[in-house]
């Protein structure tokens, strides 16, 4: 079967000088939940629009089911698309918002009374059609919006940060909702956010965005575990990025010197020949004790409390390294540590990876001058 969305070589410049968007490759499966997650200005946006028709790339070709899309106008693109300022129109009801993509399509009225109630049945609002958008919360007017994007039973709908204006509680209900809509329509989606967790909590897969380029595409799961770089760990989750030397590889596995005293063992990120590691380890995979205690887990490095903050279901206790360097930890609230209190962490060497390439977060875009 054909992919549902094939980017091929696509790169995309707004001034002819820099490239925001740099050769970029990406085939979407038919029915997937694709994520676009990066810092803001990475490029996300862009590929959206250019696959929604309102940007056309600079070189490249896009492909929906095998078809070149780059020249077809927006309109006839089979395509729905919810932004988060994708305003409703405000003079008409919410019925008469989700009917028109219908009637620019041409559909009968009949068609469309029965494709606007299956399209509020679906986003659970069946009982407010005849109210005006500004009669809305911000979380129905969201729902609407996505109503009007499904309503024509498009291939494909992207939607650009459709959560962003809303508050916490409102924005977990509604990716739940989003979810369950994909589930049971089974259409292609493409989401862009910012927001890693929701991301994580969203996606089939995601694809890590950094200065126009993807980073990383995997599952969650994937990306969590196993990042290829320091950028997408620390991208990705919270984790500890601790500096070292490395004085020994092999087999996947590399030792890291801690500036403090002491070696790591963790897996190895990258191929990288250079001499200065940075070595990521997830907070919940530390285990802490009091005092000098060697649990056998593998790495231990000891250091004294530097802070505690207490979450409700669990406390995070940063920890002041020898050699300087802090260290955050997930614990239990059981047990309480208090400041400048003697502890050792310790934690299994598969459940760190040391890379030689430092996680630049810059947002800038690289400068290249485009040959148009
Ligand atoms: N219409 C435009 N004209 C000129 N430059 C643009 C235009 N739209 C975006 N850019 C630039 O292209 C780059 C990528 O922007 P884009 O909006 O795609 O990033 P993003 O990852 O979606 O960011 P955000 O999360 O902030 O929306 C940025 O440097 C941005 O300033």
């Amino acid at each position: 079967m054909k992919p549902s969305v094939e980017f091929r070589n696509i790169s995309k410049s707004y001034d002819n000088q820099t490239l925001v968007i740099r050769d970029l490759n990406l085939s979407i499966e038919r029915g997937e939940f694709l994520t676009l997650l990066g810092p803001s200005g990475s490029g996300k946006t862009t590929a959206l629009m250019m696959l929604a028709g309102f940007e056309m790339p600079t070189t490249g070709e896009i492909f929906v089911e095998g078809q070149p899309y780059s020249a077809l106008p927006a309109h006839k693109r089979d395509i729905g698309v919810v932004f988060q300022n994708y305003a409703l129109f405000p003079h008409m009801s919410v019925a008469e918002n989700i009917a028109f993509p219908l009637q620019v399509r041409g559909h009968g009225p009949k068609d469309l009374d029965r494709r606007v109630k299956a399209a509020l049945d679906m986003v659970r609002l069946p009982e407010i059609s005849a109210r005006k958008p500004a009669q809305l919360s911000g979380g129905q007017q969201q729902r609407v919006a996505l109503a009007r994007a499904l309503v024509y039973e498009p291939k494909i709908v992207l939607m650009d940060e459709p959560l962003g204006a809303l508050d916490r509680q409102l924005r977990e209900e509604m990716q739940i909702e989003i979810k369950s809509i994909h589930a049971r329509v089974g259409v292609t989606f493409v989401y862009v956010t910012h927001d890693q967790g929701e991301a994580l909590t969203m996606s089939d897969r995601v694809a890590i965005f950094r200065k126009g380029v993807i980073e990383q595409i995997a599952d969650p799961q994937t990306l969590y575990d196993r990042p290829c770089n320091a950028f997408v760990a620390t991208f990705i989750g919270d984790s500890n990025l601790l500096r070292g030397t490395i004085v020994g590889r092999g087999g996947g596995q590399a030792t890291v010197a801690m500036p403090g005293g002491g070696t790591l063992d963790a897996r190895a990120g990258d191929n990288g020949a250079g001499k200065d590691a940075y070595v990521s380890v997830r907070p919940e995979k530390i285990d802490v004790s009091a005092g000098c205690i060697d649990r056998g887990v593998g790495n231990i490095l000891a250091g004294t409390v530097d802070k505690t903050v207490f979450f409700g279901d669990h406390v995070k206790v940063s920890i002041r390294l020898e050699g300087g360097q802090l260290l955050a930890v997930k614990t239990g609230t059981t047990e309480p540590y208090k400041n400048g209190q003697t502890v050792t962490a310790s934690w299994r060497a598969e459940d760190c990876v040391a890379f030689t390439a430092p996680p630049t977060r810059d947002t800038a875009v690289v400068e290249t001058t485009v040959q148009v």
